[in-house]
């Protein structure tokens, strides 16, 4: 498959979440991105289960979904009965890391890791194999419409550099301030699954930004 493209939901208008849903299963989006912030791990509050549900239920892509939540390990049974799809834990909120990885893949889910700008990528060299996506934080996790963090493509190119001989298929997902501007350049340094939140719900035509997204970069990815 081509890159994927996840429109984030946290973006778009609650009260018309339906409508929303329906925009992006009619687009050509890959996935739904799906934030879950519990207001300790980052200084917001999004959405939980009733949301994921809803969403689960007229969606017809996968749920991407990434929690920003301490002791993840808690509620990921949950998180994949309600409906999702690949689950993305923060390596800031894990002890056991691997042990939470294994835990994800347990419910049959897709296990990504998720790294926060500070973080360097040195962290994952011993799980990497384990893993099916490592998801770089672009910003600090916690607000949708956030500016992009330029030490986001050396990061990129460093990690495919280290998945090229340990894992090839792994996909890296960018997420912060992602739009037409840096999704080429992300593409080029190795990225191959893009967030989009503010660029594709606060364009004049979200399902156009969602095509447009699509075409610009270049890069696919095994799934
Ligand atoms: O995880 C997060 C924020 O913490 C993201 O998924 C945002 O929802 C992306 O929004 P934009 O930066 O694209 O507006
Ligand atoms: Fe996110």
């Amino acid at each position: 498959m081509k890159h994927v493209i996840a429109p984030s939901i946290l973006s778009a208008d609650f009260a018309n979440l339906q409508r929303d849903t329906e925009m992006i299963n009619a687009s050509e989006a890959d996935w739904f991105h799906v934030d879950v912030m519990d207001g300790v791990f980052v200084p917001n509050i999004s959405y939980g289960f009733p949301v994921l549900e809803a969403v689960k239920r007229h969606a017809t892509k996968p749920l991407d979904v990434h929690l920003m939540i301490v002791n993840p390990d808690q509620y990921i049974e949950q998180f994949a009965k309600a409906g999702a799809d690949i689950i993305t834990v923060h390596y800031e909120a894990c002890v056991h890391l691997h042990r939470t990885v294994q835990a994800i893949k347990a419910t049959g889910c897709k296990a990504g890791v998720a790294l926060n700008p500070h973080t360097p990528i040195s962290v994952l060299t011993d799980i990497l194999v384990d893993l099916d996506m490592v998801l770089i934080m672009s910003v600090n996790p916690g607000f949708g419409g956030q500016r992009f963090i330029q030490n986001t493509y050396k990061k990129v190119s460093a990690l495919r550099a280290l998945a090229m001989t340990i894992h090839p298929d792994l996909i890296i997902e960018v997420d912060g301030g992602v739009g037409l501007q840096n999704i080429g350049l992300l593409a080029e340094a190795g990225a191959n699954a893009f967030v989009a939140g503010s660029a594709v719900f606060a364009a004049e035509s979200p399902s156009k930004m969602i095509s447009d997204l699509k075409s610009v970069s270049t890069g696919s990815v095994n799934i």
